[in-house]
């Protein structure tokens, strides 16, 4: 709780009130001055701020979706089109994929699209991360995590689908695949993205106890590439991108796409198959109790 003018508010209040008075002053992140260097102007949407630099050619992508970063429906489509947009500027090679929250990277999938919501609607959620992943796990551009904040479940995936991760060392910014404590299943696409990481032994420990590995384990394992004091996380995602950037990008880009390609083929194939089989996984009951008991957990934790 914070005190404010002899009130007793809660200071999630006061974060929620103060984010949407920043929403609004940056009016959908239109900055006139831009942040990017070389005269390149900020641009992105309510959820997503690009700060491109194209001296560099990269741009650095950060996450806004208080209070958490849940992977939103609203925040999932504006990641997309985000990245499309700077895979059609040919200026840019690199971005570094952050967080504008202090402490979370990514709460990962919106447990509020999942529960108490129709069929269609999960269909269009669902649909929706697919493109997300495809697109990010495929880009032809380098992407590097700079995780500065706790990164679960769907947080774990963005960043396991990028080339490189830097986390911040806080033994509060967890990160796995943690869906078998919901009581959920994570798809095989998923598992298939983190096994490319950390290989078959490794996955299959994590996800069938789900586990959330804090920094200096996540890095024993894999999970991520490199372990820095908090505050220099993106300093060290821009050191990273230099070294991905001085390889020749077609040798760079058809390597990539050999590595990735069945992982993400394998999902193309059945895209459909897997919207049915989330639909009518989140449609039963037993699945809507179990998330529902969940958030209500997390509703109550600072009670
Ligand atoms: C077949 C199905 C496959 C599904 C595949 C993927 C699964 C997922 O990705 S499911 C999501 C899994 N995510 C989690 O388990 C993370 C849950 N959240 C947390 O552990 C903590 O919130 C976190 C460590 C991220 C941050 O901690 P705090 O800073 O202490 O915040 P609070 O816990 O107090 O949360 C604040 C506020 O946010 C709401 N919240 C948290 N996570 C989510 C979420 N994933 N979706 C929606 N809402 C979320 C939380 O309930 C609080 O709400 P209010 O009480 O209304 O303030």
């Amino acid at each position: 709780m914070a005190l404010l003018a002899g009130l007793r508010v809660p200071a999630r209040s006061l974060l929620r009130a103060g984010a949407r008075l920043r929403d609004a002053a940056l009016g959908r992140w239109e900055r006139a001055a831009g942040g990017g260097g070389d005269g390149a102007r900020s641009f992105g949407s309510q959820r997503v701020l690009v700060e491109p630099d194209a001296a560099t050619g990269v741009a650095v992508m950060k996450l806004w979706n208080p209070p958490v970063n849940s992977l939103s429906l609203d925040l999932l489509t504006e990641l997309v089109i985000s990245l499309e947009k700077l895979e059609n500027e040919k200026t840019f090679r690199g971005i570094i994929l952050t967080s504008d929250l202090p402490g979370i990277f990514s709460a990962g999938l919106d447990l509020t699209e999942m529960c108490g919501r129709n069929p269609a609607h999960y269909a269009e959620y669902w649909k929706a991360l697919q493109e997300l992943w495809l697109r990010l796990y495929q880009t032809h551009l380098v992407v590097i995590a700079a995780i500065n904040g706790a990164s679960p479940a769907g947080g774990c995936l963005l960043a396991l689908s990028c080339d490189y991760r830097v986390l911040a060392d806080n033994p509060k910014f967890i990160i796995g695949l943690n869906e078998t404590l919901l009581g959920i299943v994570a798809p095989f696409w998923f598992k298939d993205t983190m096994i490319n990481t950390i290989g078959h032994r490794a996955t299959e420990r994590a996800l069938q106890l789900g586990l959330l590995f804090r920094p200096a384990e996540a890095l024993q394992v894999g999970v991520v590439d490199q372990v820095v004091p908090e505050g220099q996380v993106q300093g060290a995602a821009l050191s990273a991108m230099t070294q991905w950037l001085a390889i020749p990008d077609h040798a760079r880009q058809l390597t990539k796409s050999m590595m990735r390609k069945a992982t993400a083929d394998r999902l193309l194939t059945q895209r459909e198959a897997d919207i049915q089989n989330f639909v009518s996984f989140l449609s039963r009951d037993s699945i809507q109790k179990a998330l529902q008991v969940y958030l209500e957990k997390l509703r109550q934790k600072k009670g």
